[in-house]
């Protein structure tokens, strides 16, 4: 049974290869290796109760792939989890290290630690959730993204409030910033709209059936038809390095806000009933039938965006610039800085040949002996103590340092 509270040692995953003796001498507060976490082949072995993870796979040509299957000791069956989220590309193998029972991290190695740092869900609460939804095995990939990261944003509204209208500003002015998750609904396409860009338009049968499959943060009827928010949908935007902008209604997030997606919510307000009953017969898009469908559904909107809890902010868009500045406060923008100006953080390169030690939620990667003063560092200590979000979208908050030399990753060690 694993011990989250003992030491732990595990020489390289792959190769074989031992720690070089001088560190294993540095390292004599962790114990001899453990078989939390074993490897054959490209794949890794991690143990979790009765069940072993099995993260890899074989070596297709070039590639390899990252599949999941899972013995059970006790049955001695194996099986092949629901797997949701994207999935890392394969590189040239990895390490997997247990964290808290809940979650195993990945390093891919030979890869850049901003693109190599991953989290296999086994049993967070997201994956618990989806799994007696699903009434199937679930596990969940979930990418790490070094340092807080922004919250996603969630906008909700009536419809014709202008919810739209202040995101595509937000978007004109702050191109690198924001980022659009583009929804999927069984609603036909308006005149200017392109799918994929606008919407991905789908049939019903198609978008249930993938609802069944897990692939979506939320979902909801609104105004007759489905409209979702796919997993993908928000780690695209986030793996383009923007902020994430959610376009939903109530129901929409009140899902999310019980997920694990932190983000701040955001509910535009109406300045009267006749002003969006006006917005919405002017901008033409609705026949009368659905623009008396959906000013019905506006009054149950605005209730619900009152509920305690739901909403950070409510805004009302009387004057639209007067909205938009507030819009803008609301989120920490100035009139000036683009807020995606983030300190940049190195990227160093997770070591092809490394071992793992770990003791808690400290995580030593040593990449072999290195010169003093030598100028890229090869170990590196990742600390997981304060990891945030998680899937669906990304684990924020795991911190590297990078370690310059093997009498540093010995003074790490002493200090774990
Ligand atoms: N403050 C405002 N004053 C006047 N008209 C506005 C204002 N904000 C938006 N509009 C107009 O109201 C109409 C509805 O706006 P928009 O399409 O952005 O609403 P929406 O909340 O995104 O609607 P839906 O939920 O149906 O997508 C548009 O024609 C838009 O130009
Ligand atoms: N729960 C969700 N609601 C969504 C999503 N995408 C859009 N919407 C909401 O639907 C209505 C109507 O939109 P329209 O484009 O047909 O006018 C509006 O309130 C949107 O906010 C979604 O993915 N999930």
């Amino acid at each position: 049974m694993f011990d989250e509270n003992r030491f732990e040692e595990k020489g390289h995953p792959f190769m074989g290869e031992e720690a070089p003796e001088n560190l294993l001498e540095g390292l004599d507060k962790f114990s001899p290796l453990q078989s939390d976490s074993e490897s054959q082949g490209y794949q890794t072995a991690t143990t979790i109760g009765d069940k072993i993870y099995v993260i890899g796979g074989s070596d297709d040509g070039a590639k390899l792939s990252m599949n999941v299957k899972v013995f059970n000791k006790l049955t001695r069956i194996w099986s092949i989890p629901t797997v949701l989220g994207t999935k890392p590309v394969p590189s040239k193998g990895h390490s997997a290290v247990l964290l808290n029972n809940d979650r195993i991290l990945i390093l891919m190695r030979d890869s850049p630690l901003n693109d190599g740092t991953w989290f296999l869900e086994v049993s967070t609460p997201f994956v618990k959730e989806k799994n007696k939804i699903l009434g199937t095995e679930v596990v969940a990939w979930s990418k790490g993204v070094r340092g807080d990261g922004p919250k996603p944003i969630v906008i909700s509204g009536p419809s014709g409030v202008g919810k739209g209208t202040l995101i595509s500003k937000l978007m004109k002015e702050f191109p690198s910033t924001f980022g659009f998750s583009v929804s999927h609904t069984t609603r036909a396409p308006r005149e200017k709209e392109v799918d994929g860009v606008h919407y991905h338009f789908t049939e019903r049968s198609k978008m249930e059936k993938e609802i069944k499959d897990g692939k979506f943060l939320e979902s909801a009827s609104v105004h007759g038809n489905l409209y979702g928010t796919s997993i993908e949908a928000v780690e695209a935007v986030t793996d383009a390095g923007k902020r994430c902008i959610l376009d939903i209604d109530v129901q929409g997030a009140r899902s999310v806000r019980a997920s694990s997606l932190e983000a701040i919510f955001i509910f535009i307000c109406p300045p009267s009933l006749e002003e969006l009953e006006k917005r919405l017969r002017e901008r033409g898009t609705e026949t009368e039938e659905q623009v008396q469908k959906r000013l019905r559904n506006a009054k149950a909107e605005l209730d619900q965006g009152k509920s305690p809890g739901l909403f950070d902010h409510i805004l009302v868009n009387d004057d639209l610039e007067t909205c938009y500045k507030n819009l803008k406060q609301t989120l920490g923008l100035d009139e000036t800085a683009d807020a995606s100006h983030q300190p940049s953080m190195k990227n160093y390169q997770i070591p092809l040949c490394h071992s793992i030690s770990k003791k808690d939620k400290k995580i030593l990667i040593h990449g072999g002996s290195n010169e003093l003063g030598a100028a890229t560092p090869t170990s590196f200590l990742l600390d997981a103590s304060s990891l945030k979000g998680g899937a669906p979208g990304r684990t924020r908050g795991p911190k590297i340092y990078a370690i310059d030399s093997l009498i540093d990753s010995l003074n790490w060690i002493e200090q774990l």
